[in-house]
């Protein structure tokens, strides 16, 4: 991982974007600062994968976006961005892979597909390894492991390049609760030193609240509100009608809103 970056880690200024059919994010302004912990919420259909995908570049948007101080356009360190998606805990389970295997994978971003494994590499896939606590699983084939085991292997090839952006897209969809306490108390481990930056997708911002610092709610893809979070759960009774728009009285209770 990098030293201290002054510039923004992501700056997205008037994002919209529109599928065939519908605009699915509208004129979206936000930036993200090194060490931030940003949880992304929002209903269902309101835009946040969609948003993700934009900032991964698998989208086309109009608006900008910048990555470490860089246009999108010209930003070539893909490697010091890690993503885990939802997907990552259904992989494929007859494909013969080993967990050691698997993370070597995200080694192939940062130096080509071609290039051989060194013994640094080896070190780089056991230290991930360790740091989710699979390294005596390597040899094991990924599809033998439990759904829990295997998103912890996807952890692993995200952390394999000391990234210093990490983007999860709803990352424990799929996992057992108990597994789910083991992955977030990972990532508390991993944003210790405060200089990795997360973007979480998450429909449970109060299972992560500890970790989160930033929370931005998109409501219909548009910016319902971009702030700390212990400003978020301080809102007023008015603005949280507005963030969850179903009919219904809006409790606020130990920092749930309870509808
Ligand atoms: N490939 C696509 N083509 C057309 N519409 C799409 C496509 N992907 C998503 N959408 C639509 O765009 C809207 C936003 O989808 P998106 O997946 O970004 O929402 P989300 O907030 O991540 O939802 P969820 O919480 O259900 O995962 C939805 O109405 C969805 O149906």
């Amino acid at each position: 991982m990098t030293e201290p970056i002054t510039e923004p880690i992501i700056e997205i200024k008037q994002l919209t974007y529109d599928y065939p059919d519908r605009r699915v994010l509208n004129e979206v302004t936000f930036n993200v600062q090194q060490g931030q912990f940003l949880a992304i919420v929002g209903e269902n259909g309101s835009g946040k994968s969609t948003l993700i995908k934009c900032m991964l570049g698998l989208l086309k948007p109009k608006g900008t976006i910048r990555l470490f101080g860089q246009d999108q356009a010209a930003f070539s360190d893909w490697w010091r961005i890690s993503y885990v998606s939802q997907k990552a805990a259904s992989f494929n389970s007859g494909f013969p892979v080993t967990v050691a295997e698997v993370v070597e994978m995200g080694l192939y971003a940062k130096k080509g597909l071609f290039r051989r494994v060194t013994k640094q590499d080896r070190q780089k896939v056991r230290t991930a390894l360790e740091t989710v606590g699979m390294w005596d699983r390597r040899d094991s084939k990924v599809g033998d492991l439990s759904g829990g085991q295997q998103q912890r292997v996807f952890i692993a090839r995200a952390l394999v390049n000391d990234p210093d952006l990490m983007i999860l897209d709803e990352p424990t969809v799929g996992v057992d609760q108990r597994y789910v306490k083991e992955f977030y108390e990972i990532l508390e481990e991993l944003r210790r030193d405060n200089k990795r930056t997360f973007v979480l997708v998450t429909h449970d911002i109060h299972f992560v609240s500890k970790l989160v610092t930033d929370v931005i709610h998109l409501v219909d893809g548009r910016l319902g509100c971009n702030c700390g979070i212990k400003e978020y759960w301080e809102l007023d009774e008015q603005t949280i009608r507005s963030l969850y728009p179903v009919p219904g009285r809006v409790l606020i209770h130990e920092g749930e809103v309870v509808q």
